[in-house]
């Protein structure tokens, strides 16, 4: 499609960035509590007695496979979805359960989708002041320019969505569900539009939002660094349940099964034997607090606990291919008492050749041992 050549020119450099950091408008935030929830559609399972609180103020990232049920949970906490069994608490008062169950505009919860959902017909400030409908119009609209300020777009207030960039919409997006200073903001993979360059600066200035505004925060993501990086914690889902809940560094360090484990990283798998308080592989013997001797374990290996050295400095080793991908080279290789290959990630490995001999040893900490659980897959 060819544009006139007017709408193409470039935005004004003040357009692309952010309002002032510390002025937007706080709320109190709420407590958000999910109690045994479970939930069928058609009968089949989607949700299995998650039980959840999420504290006040708190960013809390719900992570997951696709189809593992992180919408259906969000859309059951903002009332457009009522749950099967269970119970719905925002600050100790029952919201949905069979009590009562609040309409999605009287649980003081504020929403923001992975479309934006902006309505075409309205201007930048009426989307923002949709929300707003019960306070008086010019009230209304200082409020929503207030939000506008915030996110950088007030100079935009009279424009329509179709003339914003995608980065834009998502900041309007942002204005829309603050304006009303919600207690809980259940946001839907807010970020999955913009492209991975606007991506990281979108998410710290929307976290820096989020923290300003004091909003307890569900987000929803299926990006485990995103998680990481905006949730103060995660929980992981699997199949309609919380597989675990913790911080990022408890799920990454002390995952509680092998799928937490591949969520977050590739993994080797190593034949290993255990022994009261450690397992021995071909690398030799690894801490495995809690393992006895003649328990079945699995034991997997972080691509990046891979080191390589000189051909003696560990178990012999072969490099078999080797990929640059920007930070690090992923190397496969090819290791003494080993069938399968074993997948390295290396800072600088542009030194190692294929064809090379290496000595191949590994760092405990990326050594993973967890005591096999009958009913454990890999399955969402
Ligand atoms: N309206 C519906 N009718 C029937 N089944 C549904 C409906 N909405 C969701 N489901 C099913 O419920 C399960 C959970 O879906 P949900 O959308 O909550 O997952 P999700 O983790 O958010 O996935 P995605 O990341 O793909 O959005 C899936 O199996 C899905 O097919």
């Amino acid at each position: 499609m060819t544009m006139p050549i007017e709408t193409l020119k470039a935005p004004p450099a003040n357009r692309r960035r952010w309002g002032t950091r510390g002025t937007a408008a706080a709320t109190i935030a709420a407590r958000l509590t999910y109690e045994n929830v479970s939930h069928d559609y058609s009968g089949v399972a989607s949700i299995r007695d998650v039980s959840l609180d999420v504290a006040p103020g708190e960013v809390l990232c719900l992570l997951g496979h696709s189809g593992c049920g992180k919408t259906t949970l969000l859309r059951i906490a903002a009332g457009v979805e009522r749950q099967s069994r269970g119970r719905v608490l925002i600050n100790e008062l029952e919201v949905g359960g069979p009590q009562q169950f609040l309409p999605p505009e009287k649980r003081g919860v504020g929403l923001m989708f992975q479309d934006y959902a902006l309505f075409p017909h309205l201007s930048i400030v009426e989307n923002v002041m949709f929300g707003l409908t019960t306070l008086p119009k010019d009230i209304a609209r200082r409020e929503a320019l207030g939000a506008l300020a915030r996110v950088g777009l007030e100079g935009y207030a009279e424009d329509y969505p179709h003339a914003l960039s995608g980065g834009e919409q998502q900041r309007v997006a942002l204005a829309r569900a603050i304006a009303p200073r919600p207690g809980v903001l259940l946001m839907d993979e807010p970020f999955s539009g913009l492209d991975r360059r606007l991506r990281d600066s979108v998410r710290d200035e929307t976290l820096s939002v989020l923290r300003e505004t004091r909003a307890t925060c569900i987000l929803v993501t299926h990006d485990p660094e995103e998680a990481m990086r905006m949730g103060d914690r995660i929980a992981l889902m699997r199949r309609g349940r919380i597989a675990q809940l913790g911080t990022a560094d408890e799920l990454y360090n002390r995952p509680s099964d092998l799928f937490v484990a591949r969520f977050f990283s590739e993994l080797n798998e190593l034949e290993g034997s255990s022994h009261d308080g450690h397992v021995e592989t071909v690398f030799g013997k690894h801490p495995a607090p809690g393992v006895k001797a003649g328990d079945t374990v699995e034991v997997s290996l972080r691509p990046q606990g891979v080191l390589l050295g000189e051909p003696g400095e560990g178990r012999p080793g072969r490099v078999i291919a080797r990929r640059f991908v920007g930070e690090v080279d992923l190397i496969d290789l090819a290791v003494d008492g080993i069938e399968h290959q074993i997948k390295a990630r290396i800072r600088d490995g542009g030194r190692f050749a294929v064809g090379m001999d290496v000595g191949v040893r590994v760092d405990d900490r990326d050594v993973l041992v967890f005591r096999r659980d009958e009913d454990s897959d890999d399955a969402s």
